[in-house]
This record gives C-alpha cells, sequence and structure tokens, in this order.
C-alpha cells in the first residue's frame, strides 16, 4: 500500500495564523441553536451532532440544494429559509451530473440514481445527500463515504404510509378488488369469477421485522390472522411484545399463507425469492411486495404463478421503476400493482419532507445528522464534553506530521489515550477522526472529516492504532491526555523522537484550552493556539554537564525569514522547528 508522502506544507499562506484560536471549521458551527425534531419524532428531545464537511458556518452565503424529486411544501419552506433552493426534477443523468458540481446537497426520493459518477461530477462541492424516504439503496454510499458526503434520511415519516399500503395492498389482492374494478369499468358483472379468499385465521409470514413490518405484523393481528416474522436481526422480545414469533426463513416460506416482504435491498436480500425459495413455498401462496422489486427475481415469480406455487401477487415495487409495460409479471391477471406508492400519502410525504428538511439543513450547518446513514452519529452531549479534546486531537495530529523530516513517509501512527473512563464510556472515534484529519490535511489535497476519516487514511496507507491508558481516579474528566506517535520515520526536529525511536507529541485540556504537554522526551507547557515555535536549547550554558530542554513559544503571526534565520544564530538554541496550526 502506498504510504502518505514527505510532509511538505502544500499551502502555507493558507494556514491560520490569527492570535485568536479557531476553532476546527467542523466545529465552529457545531453548536449553535440546533434544529429541534417534533415531539412525535422518535428522537424528539434530544440533539445529535455530527461533524460533516460544514459547507456554510454563517449562513450569509447560503448553500444551495438541488432538490430532484418532489417534496412536500413544509420541507421546502424549511429549506428555503436556510438554503437557496433548486428544484429540477426529471433530471437526466446528465443533467444532474452537470447541476451537481454548483450544489452543497442533493435530495431524492427513490426515482434519482445517486450513483458514483455523482459524487464525482460534484467536485467535492457536495456535502450531503438527503434521501426523502427509508431505503438508501439507489444512493452510492461508498462512493458518498469516499467523498466525505453525509448521507441522511427519513427514516420513520413514512413508516405507517407503507404499512398501511401493505395492508391494502393484502386485502385488495385476496379480495380481486384491482381486478373486479376493471371488469365493471369493462360493462361486466363477474361475481363467480372474483370469488376471493378470507383472512383472517390464515399465517401470514412478515419477512424484514423493522419498522413497517412490525407495524403491518400488528394491523395483521387486527385482521386476526396469525403472524410470524424471520428477520435475523430483529430482537425477540419486540416480536413477543406484538404477539408475533420469530421463526427460521425455511419455516417462514414453508408455513405462511400469505408472505409480506419489508427487508432492505442489499446484496444479501437481492432475489431472496427465486425458483428455489418459491419451491419451498406452501401451494397456493399470496405475495406482497412494499420492500423493493429486487428482492424478488421477478422471472422466477412468473414461473411460480404459472405454476400454480404463487396464487397471487400484490407488488408496490419493482426491480426497474417504471417497468416495461409489457412486463408479463405486470401484466399477469392474478398480480396487483401500483406504482411505488407505499410512501405516498399526504401525511407521510408532509412529514418526510420536514424529516429530511431538517437533516439536511442541520448537516449543512455541520450540527445535527440524527439520521446520518454513512457516518456514526455523535450525541450532542458527548461533542459538548469531547469538544476541547477534539480541538486538541486535530492539532496534535497537525504538529506530529509536520516533524517529520522530507522524505519519510508516513505510515504508521499510534495514538494513547490516558482515561479514567470505562472503554464503554469513551468513544474515540471523534478523536481519531480529527488527529486523522490533522495528518492528512497538511500534506494532501483531501478534506477529512468524520464520514471519510477511516476510509481516507485506509486509502493512503496510513494505519492508526489505538490503545488506552487505564488510569485510577474520577471518571469526571473524559481525558487525561492524549499522545500522536508517528513510528518509521525521521524527525527534522530531532529532540522530538522518543527513546523508542517514534515522533512524539503529547497534550491535554487546562481549563478548557488544549496544550502541548511533551515533545519527544521533553516537558513543555504550550497552549495550542496561534502556531508555535519549538526550540532545543542548552539550559545553563558553561555550566557541565550542560542540560538540555526544548523549549515551546506561542507565535500570532508566522515569523519572517529573517526573524526565523535569527533564532538559528542564537548559540543556545541547538535546533528549532516552526509549527502552524
Ligand atoms: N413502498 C414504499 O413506498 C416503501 C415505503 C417505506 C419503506 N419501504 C421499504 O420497506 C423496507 C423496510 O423499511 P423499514 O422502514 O421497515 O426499514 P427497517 O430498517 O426499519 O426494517 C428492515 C428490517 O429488515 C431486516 N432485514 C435485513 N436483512 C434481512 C434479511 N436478510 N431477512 C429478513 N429481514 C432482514 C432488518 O433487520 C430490519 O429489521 C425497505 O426496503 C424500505 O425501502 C418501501
Ligand atoms: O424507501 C422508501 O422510503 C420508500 O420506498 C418511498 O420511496 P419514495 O420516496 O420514492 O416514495
Amino acid at each position: 500500500m502506498a504510504s502518505i508522502g514527505t510532509p511538505t506544507l502544500k499551502n502555507p499562506s493558507s494556514l491560520s495564523l490569527s492570535s485568536k484560536p479557531r476553532l476546527p471549521s467542523v466545529l465552529s458551527a457545531a453548536f449553535p441553536n440546533s434544529l429541534h425534531f417534533p415531539r412525535s419524532h422518535p428522537l424528539g428531545g434530544r440533539r445529535f451532532l455530527i461533524i460533516t464537511a460544514s459547507a456554510a458556518s454563517s449562513f450569509s452565503n447560503k448553500p444551495t440544494v438541488l432538490v430532484a424529486e418532489k417534496l412536500g411544501e413544509a420541507g421546502l419552506e424549511l429549506l428555503k429559509e436556510f438554503t437557496n433552493v433548486d428544484c429540477s426534477y426529471n433530471l437526466s443523468p446528465e443533467e444532474l451530473c452537470t447541476k451537481i458540481s454548483l450544489c452543497d446537497a442533493l435530495i431524492v426520493r427513490s426515482g434519482t440514481k445517486v450513483n458514483r459518477e455523482v459524487f464525482e461530477a460534484s467536485g467535492g462541492r457536495l456535502k450531503v445527500v438527503g434521501r426523502a424516504g427509508v431505503g438508501i439503496d439507489n444512493v452510492d454510499l461508498s462512493a458518498a463515504t469516499e467523498h466525505g458526503c453525509l448521507v441522511v434520511n427519513a427514516p420513520t415519516a413514512n413508516t405507517v404510509a407503507a404499512a398501511e399500503h401493505g395492508i391494502a395492498l393484502l386485502a385488495a389482492m385476496a379480495r380481486n378488488v384491482a381486478q373486479a374494478d376493471a371488469s365493471v369499468k369493462a360493462g361486466k358483472w363477474q361475481r363467480n369469477k372474483y370469488v376471493g379468499v378470507s383472512l383472517v385465521g390464515k399465517t401470514l409470514a412478515v419477512m424484514g421485522f423493522g419498522k413497517v413490518g412490525s407495524e403491518v405484523a400488528r394491523r395483521a393481528k387486527g385482521l386476526g390472522m396469525h403472524v410470524i416474522a424471520h428477520d435475523p436481526y430483529a430482537p425477540a422480545d419486540r416480536a413477543r411484545a406484538i404477539g408475533v414469533e420469530l421463526v427460521s426463513f425455511d419455516e417462514a416460506l414453508a408455513t405462511a399463507d400469505f408472505i409480506s416482504l419489508h427487508m432492505p435491498l442489499t446484496p444479501a436480500t437481492n432475489k431472496m425469492l427465486n425458483d428455489e425459495t418459491f419451491a419451498k413455498m406452501k401451494k397456493g401462496v399470496r405475495i406482497v411486495n412494499v420492500a423493493r422489486g429486487g428482492v424478488i427475481d421477478e422471472e422466477a415469480l412468473v414461473r411460480a404463478l404459472d405454476d400454480g406455487i404463487v396464487a397471487q401477487a400484490a407488488l408496490d415495487v419493482f426491480s426497474q421503476e417504471p417497468p416495461k409495460p409489457d412486463s408479463k409479471l405486470v401484466q399477469h391477471e392474478r398480480v396487483t400493482v401500483t406504482p411505488h406508492l407505499g410512501a405516498s400519502t399526504m401525511e407521510a410525504q408532509e412529514g418526510v419532507a420536514i424529516e429530511i428538511a431538517e437533516a439536511v439543513v442541520g448537516a449543512l450547518k455541520g450540527e445535527l445528522a440524527a439520521t446520518a446513514v454513512n457516518a456514526p452519529m455523535v450525541p450532542a452531549e458527548v461533542l459538548t464534553e469531547l469538544k476541547p479534546y477534539v480541538e486538541l486531537a486535530e492539532k496534535l495530529g497537525r504538529l506530529a506530521v509536520q516533524l517529520v523530516a522530507g522524505g519519510s513517509g508516513v505510515k504508521t501512527v499510534k495514538v494513547s489515550y490516558a482515561t479514567s473512563r470505562a472503554p464503554d464510556d469513551f468513544d474515540t472515534r471523534l478523536l481519531r477522526a480529527m488527529i486523522t484529519k490533522g495528518i492528512i490535511e497538511p500534506i494532501s489535497s483531501v478534506f477529512v472529516n468524520l464520514v471519510n476519516a477511516d476510509f481516507t487514511a485506509k486509502q493512503r496507507g496510513l494505519r492508526i492504532t489505538e490503545e488506552r491508558v487505564h488510569l485510577d481516579g474520577s471518571p469526571e474528566s473524559p481525558l487525561e491526555s492524549i499522545q500522536v506517535q508517528i513510528a518509521n520515520v525521521e524527525s527534522k526536529f530531532a529532540s522530538a523522537m522518543s527513546e523508542s525511536g517514534e515522533i512524539r507529541v503529547e497534550g491535554r485540556v487546562k481549563d478548557g484550552v488544549p496544550h502541548l504537554t511533551k515533545v519527544g522526551s521533553f516537558e513543555v507547557d504550550v497552549s495550542l493556539e496561534g502556531s508555535i515555535i519549538l526550540c532545543r536549547q542548552v539550559d545553563q550554558p558553561g555550566l557541565l554537564p550542560r542540560k538540555h530542554a526544548v523549549m515551546a513559544i506561542g507565535v500570532d503571526d508566522q515569523p519572517s525569514m529573517e526573524s526565523l534565520k535569527r533564532i538559528g544564530e542564537v548559540p543556545a538554541i541547538e535546533e528549532f522547528v516552526f509549527l502552524k496550526l
């Protein structure tokens, strides 16, 4: 794997040297008034913050949001308060790629493919993709993560609508409502042809016992059905609470009179219902799909219908949407279809629009993403507590990498956290991401944030190992100190090398301000504000043995070449280095 190369500052003039400490840009907007979740929202009353690519810490220059599919009015209004909104529906893939380079956020439903080309075409400007709904199978999450783009969805507002549609299809299918309706409208009166089957007493297998699946189960029980469920990841107590038995996949197939699909489309669920699994079903089974078309092998379903294994199917979703008009499946007499209407109620669309607008605006402010799909969520209280340590972490990373001598490749970074907190009570993801940011950003053109930190490190062959040094004492403060060591490199400031041959910097937070407290094996103490000069000096010239010490001097502005030259000429100074924070 390639190492990240020689750490030469790529653009020193762009680095801040102001006398005021600057919060890392990703944090600067993290603490203003946050958005509120409605009380009805499962996260109501809680705030979540996430470090994202903050597009705008103030909205003097409003970010631009491209809304590529129809969104409820309330969501649009909310977006317009904080952003420039471009509603452009029915864009071709090429048009989307052209527009995206001018947008900070993109909001879609299931009809827009947000693939790798879209992220590449954005040229790094796209910070957030908001999926106004649940399924994110139309968004390339790997590409989003690689581009440091946060993906958020609106996972709750359409749950009931989807469940109601599932029940509507179940009942309509069992009673041939759609077929009978078409027949009457065609002037026929075929009462014998459209005799249905009853739901009461029948076994319904809910496949995927998540939000929608459990709401379907609840409603089906109300209809007097015997409900079983298959979901390898669902907690048994949740099923028990609703009076549903969790069973194996094969048992569900073998015993169900009706099967209702509610799992996400993933590589594991792709074509889960196929020739082989249809063969395991009870003859005459009826299938409802309001999940994703891709979970069924549609050609196999046509065969199963023709062979009489499947008596009927009711489908809201298709592997290709819209399906071809001459699709055998769609045209099949015993198949009832709707055009992906599961989430399409007035109420659900308003709810989804608000949910996604809040998530996108919050994420653009660098603030809040309770529904992040490709990044860990950090509860607000945790971030508030970690704020000074987050700043310390980034600065230690920046300092350490600037101490590496030209020609060395940075491959191995060891981070030690000295803490009296138990591992469960101390989440290091944020700190690791900021150390990664501190190390990589000064020497590359990549923007690193919580979304792409681990990916970027891996891609650059940078291995970051972490250890906790457990301290006895009060766990009130989350962290005593952070130590960053870069192994297998040489330093341009020899005194930064530890006894064991690594570049080592250590810091702690004092009165809320990050301080550098150790360089190599030398104790120092300087607040990490502005920039610093490290000097190794002879403590007491003339005395034997001579004592060496490292002095750290905080500077507000970058010293001139002349000043730096003069420092080098001071006889007591054996070596020095200027480091930008
Ligand atoms: N038709 C529509 O308009 C519409 C509306 C909403 C949701 N949906 C779709 O419905 C599905 C469920 O949505 P949700 O909000 O309930 O999601 P969810 O994440 O709450 O539930 C999905 C459940 O599927 C389970 N699962 C994962 N892999 C499985 C497998 N191999 N076998 C069985 N279960 C598995 C998960 O454990 C989870 O419990 C998604 O595909 C979503 O896109 C469609
Ligand atoms: O996954 C979902 O949320 C549903 O399939 C709804 O999709 P839609 O937003 O395109 O209606």
